[in-house]
């Protein structure tokens, strides 16, 4: 036999990163016109994600969440897979027995706490945390988590400080009042609540979006005003977004994936009264990727994107994989869903990392 020929790739290989399909811990799917949009952008990234329940009016019932979940599924594109996991949305009369249907339903996976007033559609939300001890006791018992918004709505305290001063002023009085109650800091964005959830205990975790890790509050202001960068709680100061790095890329399981995507029509973003919310679900993991590789960390993203908050959550990990190639793509302007026009985040801009 004579030797085997030798093939010299043309071109170099591809460099590609493959992890267990993520899981989003954290979005918003909105209703009516956009949501066929919205869940079919989520589907693509995600296996399953945490449905956020501020619909006007609020998913405050288990038999609200039914009749979303439907609507969730029906939108569904063909083939798909993918599971809406519900929510509910905590008000000062939600009774105790609502938790016991919750539990006994199987799709609603967690409860959300809004401070009223602190953020879109929270109008409806909790006025005294005080007011649900009797729902808190039944969460615990039942071991349903409690998703924070964790901003005070103190018009006193600086919109910059909101997060840090509800840290200490209700979430550390609620662990200490709830010690076995599950609950996830949602969309933290400062060193205090990353040291907070470090501290406690193992009942308590946190997601994180992919504009705190990659942005800080410069985006808002870079050479003029910057909608479409504007969310709550509000991007900090750099050091609060490297300490944000820090825990994501730690491979500390408290640490999860948690877009926020918070899609609003461009009009409402371009205003004088800018909404607040970034839409990232188009590009999230790609996001992620480039936030942990600029750490020099991919190879903790899989652990965050896609077993931290399964485990968290007591769900099974995503058996599936998907790979990220190294390309550069441009992502869209705005993408137009229905009679609504949507800017993504990274509009126009480029991005390393892509899906494929
Ligand atoms: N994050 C946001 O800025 N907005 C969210 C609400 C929220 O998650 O606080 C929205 O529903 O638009
Ligand atoms: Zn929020
Ligand atoms: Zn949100």
């Amino acid at each position: 036999m004579g030797s085997d020929p030798i093939y010299f790739p043309i071109i170099a290989a591809m460099e590609t990163i493959t992890i267990t399909r993520p899981d989003d811990w954290h979005v918003h799917l909105r209703d009516g016109e956009v949501l066929a949009p919205m869940v079919a952008a989520t589907a693509k990234q995600f296996a399953r994600a945490i449905v956020m329940p501020n619909l006007k009016p609020p998913v405050t019932t288990v038999a609200l969440a039914e009749a979303y979940r439907g609507r969730v599924l029906a939108a569904l594109p063909k083939g798909a897979r993918f599971e809406p996991l519900m929510t509910l949305y905590l008000t000062d009369n939600t009774p105790p027995a609502e938790i016991e249907r919750a539990k006994a339903s199987g799709f609603v996976k967690a409860v959300k706490y809004y401070p009223a007033g602190a953020t879109t559609n929270s109008d409806s939300g909790v006025s005294d945390l005080r007011k649900c001890d009797a729902v808190l006791e039944a969460m615990q018992g039942a071991g349903l988590p409690l998703l924070v918004h964790g901003e005070v709505t103190d018009a006193e305290v600086d919109v910059f400080d909101r997060e840090a001063v509800f840290v200490e002023r209700t979430l550390g009085p609620l662990v200490k009042r709830f010690p076995k109650l599950k609950i996830v800091v949602e969309h933290i964005t400062t060193h205090e609540a990353a040291a907070f959830v470090e501290r406690a205990p193992e009942n308590v975790g946190a997601t994180i979006t992919p504009q705190h890790l990659l942005l800080n509050r410069n985006a808002l202001f870079a050479g003029g005003l910057r909608p479409h960068h504007y969310c709550l709680p509000v991007l900090k100061r750099e050091p609060h977004r490297r300490a944000l790095v820090k825990v994501a890329t730690s491979g500390n399981p408290k640490y999860f994936l948690g877009t926020d995507s918070a899609p609003h029509a461009k009009g409402a973003k371009e205003s004088c009264c800018g909404s607040a919310g970034v839409f990232s679900a188009h590009t999230a993991i790609e996001l992620y990727a480039e936030a942990f590789e600029a750490a020099g960390a991919l190879d903790k993203l899989e652990g965050f994107a896609s077993h931290h908050g399964a485990d968290f959550y007591g769900l099974p990990r995503n058996t599936a994989k998907v790979t990220l190639e190294r390309v550069e793509w441009e992502v869209p302007a705005e993408y137009p869903f229905g009679a609504t026009t949507i800017v993504p985040m990274r509009a126009g801009e480029k991005l390393r990392w892509r899906l494929a």
